[in-house]
């Protein structure tokens, strides 16, 4: 069952009321494993399936700050501990929105302790939900543009919504670098060549062109993407979880192994980028910018 608020209308209203009246809207059969009231994600597994879903819910764009990673994390440490979790959608609760990338709050001027924190647990959920033993489909019902498409390329297949919305990572239009694993994490979706052209321009894709190139799986109208999904997942359950789940591991094993052995020196730089005052310059503008046009996709 597809649970849905538009932020819009919820704003002025307490977000724990929106919360708790889509909660009240759960099938009898699914459990809600959201993490706490206040969680940023809405989590529900549905026993009869073995499917679960998570919802970014925070308002209005899902922009990934400290508290909607730990809470993913801690989402998927509990789903990954039940043994008859299969599977998990990955969606928003923000129709037209699934995730705006890193909350530019966390990166611009940030205290170094916290950026570290927040750092650590982006490349924490990145590791989580790459190497996941469960099949995983981002249900992309919005824009998903640098760290919302990069979460989306970490699952196994994206079923993504028509309309006018755009993916991609777009990092180097705000003077950054995407660093090594989500360039790994582009490339491996999508082939070296485009992925080259896709970073240096920070492309970001119409839904159309996004399935030419192989960044999305399938394009289905909006109000199709969650049931899309769902039927998507039975084909991945059909084939025996420990064949599945080696054969991911096997291929996604380098791209995984090559970060960790590189995530320390990975946060040093990340660190050293964003303590830069250039950076902290050129970020400032690039804010300025967002406030006074849109992005355009390709
Ligand atoms: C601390 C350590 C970190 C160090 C990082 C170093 C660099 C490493 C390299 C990685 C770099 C980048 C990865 C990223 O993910 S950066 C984020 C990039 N994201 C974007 O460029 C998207 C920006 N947003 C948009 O284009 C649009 O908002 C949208 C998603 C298309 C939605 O459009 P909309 O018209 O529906 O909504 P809009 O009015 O624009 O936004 C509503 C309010 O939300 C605010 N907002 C939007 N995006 C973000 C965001 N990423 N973080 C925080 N806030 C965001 C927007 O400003 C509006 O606010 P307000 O209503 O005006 O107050």
């Amino acid at each position: 069952m597809a649970l849905s608020f538009n932020p819009r209308l919820v704003r002025g209203v307490s977000r724990c009321h929106a919360i708790v009246t889509a909660k009240m809207a759960l099938a009898a059969s699914c459990r809600d494993f959201s993490a706490a009231e206040k969680s940023t994600v809405i989590v529900n597994l549905n026993d009869n399936t073995g499917v679960a879903t998570i919802q970014l819910n925070r308002p209005p764009v899902n922009s990934l700050n400290l508290q909607l990673l730990t809470d993913i994390k801690i989402a998927l440490d509990k789903l990954q501990m039940k043994k008859d979790c299969r599977g998990m959608i990955l969606t928003s609760s923000s129709p037209g929105i699934f995730c705006a990338g890193l909350d530019f709050m966390e990166m611009h001027n940030p205290q170094e302790g916290r950026a570290r924190e927040f750092w650590r647990s982006l490349q924490e959920v990145w590791k989580m939900l790459y190497g996941s033993r469960l099949a995983t489909i981002a249900a992309i019902n919005g824009h998903s543009p640098a760290g919302g498409c990069l979460l989306s390329l970490t699952c196994d297949y994206r079923v993504m919504a028509q309309g006018k919305f755009m993916i991609g990572l777009n990092e180097t239009l705000l003077g950054m670098v995407a660093p090594f694993w989500f360039q790994d994490t582009m490339t491996n979706t999508i082939g070296h060549r485009e992925a080259e052209k896709a970073l240096q321009l920070g492309l970001l894709y119409s839904g159309e062109n996004a399935l030419n190139v192989g960044l999305i799986d399938e394009l289905v109208p909006p109000e199709k993407v969650m049931q899309t999904a769902q039927v998507q997942m039975q084909t991945w359950l059909k084939i025996p979880d420990l064949a599945r789940r080696l054969t991911k591991e096997q291929m996604r094993g380098p791209t995984l192994q090559k970060f960790v052995q590189r995530q320390n020196e990975d946060v040093d730089q990340i660190m050293k980028f964003i303590m830069d005052s250039a950076t902290q310059r050129s970020l400032g503008i690039y804010l300025n910018t967002l406030k006074h046009k849109q992005l355009t996709s390709v």
